[in-house]
């Protein structure tokens, strides 16, 4: 590293360049040196990179080192102090609150919204499709969860699979790459410089769009609430919390009501302990975050495990049989069945994390690989290094979806497989996050075999905010 920027300079190129130095670094790290942590400086700011599971469990199962870093200050302009951002009572009130909308009978609900934009995404790739050709099928799987994370988050369609050209869809990956310059670039992390300059005032027209249009959604649906709905919302929340999965029939007509429930909807009516509901902005933060976070996460996971499946014929040979007891629009109980296709998408998500790291600061001197750590350093879990650890995983390069039967993880590590993270800050979204994975993946591979064109040699991975390929995959669909 040099002084004052550290390894920023391999920072600010290109991304899939620093993912190869950080990945190969963390390896070598781990297999020659058998260390569990290593230390990067961005700029004058040195960061501890945890490699192995046991260092990752110090942090993660605390409920000390809940605090985010640093590099998540970036967000905040769009999410505000939402779930993922924010951090001390704040944070402890908040996932209290959101918990409950996480709920299996409130995402059963969103089951008709999966099937239905899985079905319009059906539909588009066959209007794609050229017979042998590749396509860009990740193009297409991101439209499709960005309209289900809209529909199911603020109970509204955006059509982004029949209209991705939509100015919030536009602005909602602009700034996803303004974070990432930001985060990388030490000389745009001052506010007051940033505000001057051209890309920060490009950030400020985007979040005028982002905001404006969840905000204008909120108010729209904070309307038609009527005072019974309110009831018997915050009644199925108490209930819910409370462990008892019956709803009664007010609820039920609630939840599978013609204008289905939205996670906005419960957020609408939601109470803290001292009976305050949640203002304009509380609730505008929260939907910003689920946008963020509920929809680019899911779409890699189903790109990359659509990839290893066009990569490993028998495997998809394996998952074609099962889906082949599958029918028309999924059912819940059909789901719980497909238990090849679940093991498909885990071992999807060891070798291609969708989120390959996050970051806390420590909030008390900690022992760290055998190191002590002082209190307020930066860390940075790295799950892509644990997940491709070669002491933890066998032949930890090879696409198996059986690592994932119940006898084969008997006495692995539990920090050993962290792709929603773990622990009190785990994603809350996990649940949500599997079924959407499944229902989309099984009306695609219900339709078509997949034949990926890359090498696992020749992948190019950036590795931003999510893992992805550098290049658009290059997928042939083929109708069975
Ligand atoms: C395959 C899909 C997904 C993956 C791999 C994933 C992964 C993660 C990870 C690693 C974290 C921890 C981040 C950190 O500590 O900074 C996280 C947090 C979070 N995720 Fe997910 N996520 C996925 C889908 C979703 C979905 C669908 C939603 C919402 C609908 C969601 C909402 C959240 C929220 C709100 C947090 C913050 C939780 C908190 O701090 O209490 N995620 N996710």
């Amino acid at each position: 590293a040099y002084p004052i920027i550290g390894h920023s300079y391999l920072l600010g190129g290109d991304p899939a360049k620093f993912f190869e130095f950080i990945s190969t670094g963390a390896k070598a790290m781990v297999t020659e040196l058998k260390e569990q942590i290593a230390v990067i400086w961005l700029g004058p700011v040195p960061v501890i990179v945890v490699c192995h599971p046991a260092a990752a469990e110090v942090i993660l199962r605390s409920s000390k080192h809940m605090e985010k870093s640093y590099l998540y200050e970036f967000l905040k302009p769009w999410l505000g102090t939402g779930l993922l951002t924010s951090g001390g009572e704040k944070w402890k009130q908040r996932r209290r609150l959101i918990t409950p909308s996480f709920h299996f009978n409130i995402l059963q609900d969103f089951l008709e919204v999966m099937n239905e934009q899985s079905a319009t995404m059906i539909r588009t790739l066959e209007g794609k499709r050229t017979a042998g050709s590749a396509i860009n099928v990740g193009k297409a799987i991101t439209m499709c969860a960005l309209d289900i994370i809209c529909e199911t988050a603020m109970g509204q369609t955006v059509n982004a699979q029949e209209n991705d050209d939509s100015d919030y869809v536009k602005s909602l990956y602009r700034i996803s790459e303004l974070i990432q310059l930001r985060q990388k670039t030490p000389t745009l992390w001052w506010d007051a410089a940033f505000s001057r300059m051209k890309v920060g005032k490009e950030q400020e027209s985007l979040l005028r769009t982002l905001h404006g249009f969840t905000r204008d959604v909120i108010i729209e649906r904070a309307k038609t609430k009527d005072s019974k709905s309110v009831e018997t919302t915050r009644q199925a929340a108490f209930n819910i919390t409370n462990g008892s999965d019956k709803l009664n029939k007010n609820q039920r007509d609630l939840f599978q009501n013609p204008k289905r429930l939205a996670f906005l909807d419960v957020l609408l009516h939601a109470e803290t302990e001292d009976g305050k509901t949640l203002s304009l902005n509380d609730i505008q933060e929260e939907v910003d975050t689920f946008m963020f976070e509920g929809h680019d996460t899911t779409a890699a996971a189903m790109t990359w495990a659509i990839y290893a499946l066009g990569r490993h014929p028998e495997i998809q040979q394996k998952v074609h049989e099962e889906l082949d007891s599958v029918f028309g629009a999924i059912t819940n109980a059909q789901l719980q069945k497909l238990s090849y296709l679940e093991r498909v998408i885990k071992e999807s998500l060891r070798m291609f994390p969708s989120v390959p790291m996050f970051a806390r600061v420590l909030s008390e001197d900690c022992k760290l690989g055998g190191y002590s750590v002082p209190k307020g350093t930066q860390a940075i879990i790295f799950g892509y290094t644990i997940h491709h650890h070669p002491g933890i995983w066998e032949d930890e390069e090879r696409f198996e979806p059986d690592r994932f039967l119940a006898e084969n993880c008997v006495g692995r590590h539990p920090y050993a497989y962290i792709p929603f993270s773990a622990g009190p800050r785990n994603c809350i979204g996990q649940k949500f996050a599997m079924m959407e994975e499944k229902v989309v993946l099984c009306h695609l591979l219900r339709r078509y075999s997949v034949i990926s064109h890359d090498k696992e040699e020749d992948l190019l991975i950036n590795a931003d905010l999510i893992l992805r390929s550098s290049t658009p995959l290059n997928i042939t669909l083929k109708p069975r």
